[in-house]
């Protein structure tokens, strides 16, 4: 409420703000175009928070994207005498370009090393910058880039409006993307790229798409500042160009949609007010970025939404009595022909070094039942899910989903069917849980980014109906009440539901669970009980790994249990809780399994 009010005011003055700098200043244009200076800053901004807050990129490129963006406009509007909208355009398509050529060779590379790669492409772009004389004008730039309008100079006003358009595109881009499934597809990647494969995600496109549209928006506030000023030099792309748009991202607040307006806007007016002793400016905005990550880390906007009563903060909700009625949108697996396995592994064998975690293992696991994988520790219970679902390569030994060769990535994997859960909790903790339960739904999406980002009537419909879906199904599983919280709010139990209904989401035909049971409270384990079986009754295969031999004994139909990489036993658990190569392997002696736990 006091932010919507907040909002409108600021979009009134911004406005009417050439209306009231005409009025009350002999100076307008001045300070037209400070606000049209902050306004080209704050789309870098938002550039940069989508690519490091909500994609976990740390990105050094972004003064170098704002450079190739100005150069791009100033060749267009220059070099070609093309208009200023040509321009913008061509300074959107250079962004992109770059930024994802920058991805495309720095796929693998974790965090820190990402952000080195994306430092020594800026040195690379600015250099560029300087040497590729007939494109960029070389050291010197390319100046007389001026916008105009129907043959004349575009007025100083018009251009100031022109950016407002551009920022409020920038901004409502980051929010309609940060809300459509290609935005939760990059935070699942940024949480853990393993966790988004068993989603179906691919890491590799979701960091494509984020970082190309990264690079679009900071072309664009390139190819505006190089009209705003009327030339762009190599210089702009330097790295201390850059250290502004850093302050006001963490100073506004990182991984929030309004905190690069607020954080740049604060640092305009700050630079503003010591105009007069601009040598200070840097030291000025070091001090600050200190300060605010100091006293407030998240940002402003961050700790005021951290500080609201439950925004962002856990809060008690009731305990929920648990429905009986079967939602419809647990999935039912149909047309499934006749002994064939869902998955099927033969011969696998997986060596780490001299480590034989699996030798030979064989295991087929058929639709409609409860397979347990059980023995003791580090037996090769979860590298067999990893070979199952091609973490792991394989050294020797075939993967079958229904009777066809598996896919050789996991994601593709997971897009065939087969779904798994890990034994460390793998919760997008600082999303909401009905947002986890969304990204699970990633793969059955049909819009496109584009549809969501603009909102079109396919991305409705089908928001709304995943939205309908997945707080039908958290109230199958106690969690209704729980939906709008962030995930990290909820207890170990809740949190393991909460990935079993997110893998739930998915619908997958196989579902592979390793040892979802630590940690459970016996409701908790009642619920688990109940979704597998839920989920068996409607033709799933339910794969569980556990060590809870009371709740595995109580729930398989049918249990392969693993020793030392190999294949000790398999059946049903009254054959294996008799089994005296089981028993030794627990006990060491023929004594019941029951005992063993
Ligand atoms: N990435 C790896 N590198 C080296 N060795 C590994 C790796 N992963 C597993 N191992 C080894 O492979 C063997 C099987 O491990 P695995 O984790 O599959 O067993 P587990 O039955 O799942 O054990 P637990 O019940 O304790 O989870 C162990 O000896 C383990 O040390």
């Amino acid at each position: 409420m006091i932010l919507g009010g907040l909002a409108v005011a600021a979009i009134a003055v911004l406005l009417a703000w050439p209306a009231i700098t005409d009025y009350y200043s002999y100076n307008a244009s001045y300070y037209d175009g400070i606000v049209a200076s902050a306004a080209i800053s704050t789309i870098l901004t938002v550039s940069l928070n989508l690519s490091m807050g909500y994609g976990g990129m740390l990105s050094m490129l972004h003064s170098g994207l704002q450079l190739a963006g100005g150069c791009a406009t100033g060749y267009i509007v220059v070099k070609l005498s093309g208009s200023w909208l040509l321009g913008i355009l061509a300074s959107v398509a250079v962004g992109t370009v770059v930024a994802m050529l920058v991805l495309l060779v720095s796929l693998r590379a974790t965090y820190l090393y990402f952000g080195m790669i994306t430092l020594a492409a800026n040195l690379i772009v600015v250099e560029i910058g300087r040497d590729w004389e007939p494109v960029t004008g070389g050291v010197v730039g390319v100046s007389g880039i001026a916008p105009t309008l129907g043959g004349e100079l575009m007025s100083k006003q018009s251009f100031y409006y022109v950016v407002l358009a551009c920022l409020a595109l920038a901004y409502i881009l980051q929010r309609n993307f940060v809300h459509s499934g290609a935005g939760r597809a990059s935070m699942a990647v940024r949480e853990s790229s393993d966790t988004a494969s068993a989603m179906g995600i691919s890491p590799a496109r979701a960091k494509l798409l984020l970082f190309g549209v990264c690079g679009g928006v900071a072309g664009l506030s390139g190819g505006l500042y190089a009209l705003q000023l009327g030339f762009i030099n190599p210089d702009v792309g330097l790295l201390d160009n850059g250290i502004v748009f850093f302050v006001g991202l963490f100073l506004g607040g990182i991984s929030t949609l309004i905190g690069p307006v607020v954080g740049v806007a604060f640092v305009a007016v700050l630079v503003e007010l010591i105009k007069d002793q601009a040598r200070y400016t840097t030291l000025v905005l070091g001090v600050l970025l200190l300060a605010a990550m100091m006293v407030i880390p998240r940002g402003i906007v961050g700790t005021w939404k951290a500080s609201r009563m439950g925004r962002d903060r856990p809060f008690p909700a009731e305990d929920e009595t648990l429905p009986d009625e079967v939602p419809d949108v647990v999935p039912e697996v149909r047309d499934v022909p006749d002994g064939v396995a869902a998955l099927e592994g033969s011969g696998i064998a997986k060596h780490f070094g001299g480590v034989r975690a699996l030798d030979g293992v064989d295991v087929r696991i058929m639709p409609g039942t409860v397979h347990g994988i059980i023995g003791p520790n580090g037996s090769g219970k979860s590298t067999l899910v990893s070979c199952l679902t091609r973490y792991h390569r394989i050294d020797h030994g075939q993967v079958r989903i229904f009777g066809a060769e598996a896919p050789h990535s996991a994601h593709h994997v997971a897009r065939a069917g087969v779904t798994r859960v890990f034994q460390v909790p793998h919760l997008f903790e600082r999303v909401s849980v009905l947002d986890n339960v969304l990204t699970g739904m990633r793969m059955r999406e049909s819009y496109s980014w584009v549809g969501a980002v603009v909102r079109a009537p396919s991305y409705h419909r089908q928001d709304r109906a995943e939205r309908e879906e997945a707080r039908e199904l958290l109230a199958f599983a106690g969690l209704a009440s729980r939906a709008d919280l962030l995930a990290s709010s909820l207890s170990h139990g809740q949190k393991r539901l909460l990935e079993v209904v997110r893998a739930v989401a998915g619908r997958p035909k196989v579902l592979i669970l390793d040892e979802p049971a630590t940690g459970l409270t016996s409701d908790e384990l009642d619920a688990l009980a109940r979704l597998c079986r839920v989920l068996r009754a409607r033709g799933l295969a339910v794969v569980l790994i556990e060590h809870d031999v009371d709740f595995v004994m109580g729930l398989c139909d049918e249990l392969t249990v693993l020793e030392s990489g190999k294949v000790i036993e398999r059946g049903s658990p009254k054959r294996v809780r008799t089994s005296a190569a089981v028993l030794e392997a627990y006990l060491g002696r023929s004594e019941p399994v029951e005992e063993a736990s």
